[in-house]
């Protein structure tokens, strides 16, 4: 017989009162090869670490096989070509193949906001300018804090293109005030992004809540764009499995090599998601 808890019975659930209406501001969403940003479940993306072709090509191909995994990032800072245009854009091409059409964000995180390689920001928008042509982006990772033309025109290149921008800030050694972070967000929102992006430290658990605060508050009171937040690190994971329930819609997991700390498994990730969205969807 299964054991059951003290009071239990199958007639009588526990509590017979109504879930409280809840008052959730939902993202506009959009789609982008048939992936809805900011609609249901956070969107897991894992991204490539590799630094030659032969690696990110690998790579893809697991993500683009994972079911698990709904976009790519093909990470640019990590490859020993890193600013070679051709080479990145014939790459690209491949990647998109072996990641089976999963949309594809391209992203060069520069060594200042805790990427890989160091680049000019003249240099940075030679190559994302030279790249946007190639026809192989879905989203492009635009660093707020690149000079400002830099960003506007690749704002207005990428969009003239139907390339979607994500509009990014980290930092890597702490995590800014909570008005802080809105006004990032909200920077990034009037800048032109379609995805407003924010990636901080902790030092302690108040740091965390207080990256899940500023999300909450830009979704409640500022901005209907989908939005990718996390706190990095051991501690800030929980911001990347609970983004559904204060106004993530876009994680980060990772198959085998984690690019930033914190980073969970996306099969595992995926599990979380979706316990997460049934509880909710079940309290509506
Ligand atoms: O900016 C981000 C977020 C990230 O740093 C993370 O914390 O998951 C991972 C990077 O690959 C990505 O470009």
């Amino acid at each position: 017989m299964a054991a059951s808890l003290p009071h239990a019975s199958a007639a009588a659930p526990a509590t017979s009162a109504a879930a409280a209406p809840v008052s959730v501001r939902h993202a506009a969403f959009f789609s982008v090869r048939g992936v809805a940003i900011g609609q249901g479940a956070p969107k897991t993306i894992v991204p490539t670490t590799g630094a030659n072709a032969e690696q990110v090509l690998q790579q893809a191909q697991v993500i683009g096989a994972n079911p698990n995994a709904d976009l790519i990032e093909f990470r640019l800072d990590y490859l020993d070509f890193a600013t070679d245009p051709a080479r990145i854009a014939a790459l690209g091409k491949q990647v998109a193949v072996a990641a089976q059409g999963k949309p594809m964000i391209v992203t060069f995180r520069t060594k200042a906001e805790g990427g890989s390689k160091e680049i000019s920001d003249a240099d940075y928008g030679k190559l994302y300018a030279a790249l946007i042509p190639a026809g192989f982006i879905d989203l492009l990772d635009l660093e707020m804090f690149r000079a400002p033309e830099v960003v506007s025109a690749l704002v207005a290149q990428s969009h003239a293109k139907g390339i979607k921008v994500v509009i990014s800030s980290h930092d890597f050694h702490a995590t800014p005030a909570t008005a802080e972070i809105i006004t990032r967000l909200r920077r990034q929102d009037a800048l032109g992004a379609d995805v407003l992006k924010i990636a901080v430290m902790p030092k302690n658990p108040a740091d965390v809540l207080r990256l899940m605060d500023a999300t909450e508050q830009m979704r409640a009171s500022y901005s209907d764009k989908p939005q990718l937040t996390m706190s990095m690190g051991g501690l800030g994971a929980v911001t990347r499995l609970s983004g559904e329930a204060f106004g993530s819609d876009l994680t980060f997991g990772m198959i085998g090599t984690p690019s930033a700390p914190g980073q969970v498994d996306v099969g595992q990730l995926r599990q979380v998601l979706n316990t997460v969205h049934a509880a909710i969807d079940g309290n509506k």
